[in-house]
Parts: C-alpha cells; structure tokens; sequence
C-alpha cells in the first residue's frame, strides 16, 4: 500500500502552481498519490487588506504558517519559493529537497514591448522590492520608481491599467504562471542581480520524517543545492534582513564537484526624491561548488569591507 502524501500549500495562483509542479513530480517519481492541502497565511490575509508587508515582518509571513501546518501534523511536505525562506532552518524541519532551479532572470513586463533601455525618460517603473529598486536606478537613474505590491497578476495588471509603465518580475514565476509570454526584456543576471535562491523551490518537510526525506532526495538537484547555499550563506554573513538592497547569484558548473563563481550587490537605500544613482558595491568569488557556503560567507566578508553594511542601513539584520 502506498498511502497519499499532504502537501500544505498557499491558495496563491503561483503557490499553486509551484505545489501542483512538484506534486506530479513525487507522484511521478514515487507512485504515491499526492493531496494538497490548503493553508491560509497571515501574509495572503494582510495583501487582501492592504496592509504593508514592511510592517509585519517581511516575506516570513508567507512561510510560517505552513511551517506551523508541518509541525503540526496536518500536512507532511511543503513548497516554498527559496527566496521567500528565511536562511534559519527551524528546529523540527528539514529542507528536504532543492529541485532543478528555474530561470533565475528577472524581467521587465513593459507596455508597447519596451525594452529597459528604450522606455521614455520618466517613464514610471513599478516594484515592491529594494534590490529591483537599486538596480533600476543604477542602469536608468532617469526612470520613476514606483512601489507596487500584490502577487504576479496583480501586478502585470497595473501595466494594462496604465498605473505604471512596467514592472519588474522573476522570469520563474511569470512562467509557472504560464505568463512568460508578455515579457519584454529579459535581464542579464551578472548586470541585473537576482535575488538570493530566486527562481528555485524549497520542499520542506518534518526531519524525523526519515522516509518521506528519501522520497523527496529524488528531486533534488545538486548544482542547484550549491548555488543556493552560496547565495544564502552570502545574505545570512551580510546579515541582510528581507528588505535589503542585495542582489546574489551563483552560477554552478554541472558536474558535481564543479566549479561555483557567486556575483554579489548591494545598494543603498534611496528614497523617491533621491537625485542619481544610488552608491552600491559589487563583487564576485570563485571556487569549488563544494565549498559554496564558504564561499557566500567570503564574499558577504568583502562587500562588508567595501561599506556593505552602511549601504543596508536598517535594513540589516542587527539581532537574532
Ligand atoms: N516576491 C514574491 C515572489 N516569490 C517568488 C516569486 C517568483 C518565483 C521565484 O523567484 O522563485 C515571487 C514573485 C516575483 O518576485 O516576481
């Protein structure tokens, strides 16, 4: 007998697209029938009401309460987007499996097909994220920044509505949306950072739940596993909160044993009124993909040397 497998997700449209992806792939995989089970986060309750995610604590609002469902026992498995987790794992779980990441890019979602580099002076650029912020302003310090929030269609449609004149989005969940399509210029990640783990998943689960980790482990993809140690290690030793300006991104040789090189950024915090660009420091490190979280917590160690943590500001993580 092989009994069905809960897997807790959020009732996001990208939440369940990501749960439903990798519930044919354990099924796929293993046999066993997966059901999932929906979970309503604190996170999806303040968007409805409007509420500044800023002021609750960030994006670990969207992961506690299926973390919660786990040690619960209500469900026995659980996928987040890896740049939404915290870099602590918590007592009682296991970050089971990093399956095969996803394109890390970001994209610019732009009206009349506008590239980034083609959009008219002005022209007002919508995101909710300090990273995406910077890095505009860094290339088109002449564009608006304009803080939006909501999930993916949300924000797609403030272009349509004429709110903005583009947004910026991950490639992956523009994609797992099956919305890939209406992207009109794709970032080059060494130049426009990703944020750390973006693009990849986290399946997650209890750790004494010993059987239910070997069926996961038969997703797991090992570069994807390195280059995510790098990026996370990189963000836990800058002591970056999940509002920091930091960009990370690894890129892994696919053999194992291969060779990792993790591109770093970090900027300022600049307001609306801030004239030009804002001040910013970048570096990159290389080395064997083994050694990625060695290689995070270096490179974190240089961009500190080159004024890192003034640049975060309150936004790093100054306790716990
Ligand atoms: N910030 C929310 C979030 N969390 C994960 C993704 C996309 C999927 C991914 O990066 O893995 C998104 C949307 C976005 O940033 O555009």
């Amino acid at each position: 007998m092989t009994s069905t497998l809960r897997l807790a997700t959020r009732r996001s449209a990208l939440a369940t697209a990501q749960s439903g992806m990798v519930a044919e792939a354990v099924t796929r995989a293993t046999g066993r029938p997966v059901e999932l089970v929906e979970i309503t986060t604190y996170g999806d309750t303040t968007q409805a009401t409007g509420e500044l995610m800023s002021q609750i604590g960030g994006t670990g609002v969207f992961v506690n309460a299926l973390r919660e469902a786990l040690l619960a026992g209500e469900a026995d498995f659980a996928v987040h987007s890896l740049k939404d987790l915290p870099t602590a794992e918590p007592a009682g779980l296991a970050l089971a499996a990093v399956p095969e990441r996803e394109d890390v890019r970001d994209v610019l979602v732009a009206r009349d097909g506008h590239k980034l580099a083609d959009l008219p002076h002005g022209a007002r650029v919508g995101t909710g994220s300090t990273r995406r912020a910077a890095q505009l302003r860094l290339l088109r310090p002449d564009l608006e920044v304009v803080a939006v929030r909501g999930n993916v269609d949300t924000r797609v449609g403030f272009v349509a509505s004429g709110r903005v004149d583009a947004v910026v989005l991950a490639y992956a969940g523009l994609n797992r949306l099956g919305r890939i399509g209406e992207a009109t210029d794709f970032f080059d990640p060494a130049e426009f950072l990703p944020a750390p783990g973006q693009g990849a998943l986290a399946i997650e689960c209890r750790a004494q739940d010993a059987e239910l980790i070997e069926i996961l482990a038969t997703l797991e993809h090992a570069p994807t596993r390195a280059a995510i140690a790098a990026e996370r290690a990189l963000l836990a030793t800058l002591e970056a909160g999940c509002s920091a300006p930091v960009g990370g991104y690894a890129l892994v040789g696919p053999e194992d044993g291969g060779e990792l090189t993790l591109s770093g950024v970090v900027a300022e915090v600049v307001g609306p009124d801030h004239a030009g660009p804002p001040a910013s420091v970048r570096a990159a490190l290389s080395g064997p993909a083994a050694q990625a979280a060695r290689i995070g917590a270096e490179l974190a160690t240089r961009l500190l040397a080159q004024g890192a943590d003034a640049l975060m500001g309150a936004t790093r993580r100054t306790s716990a």
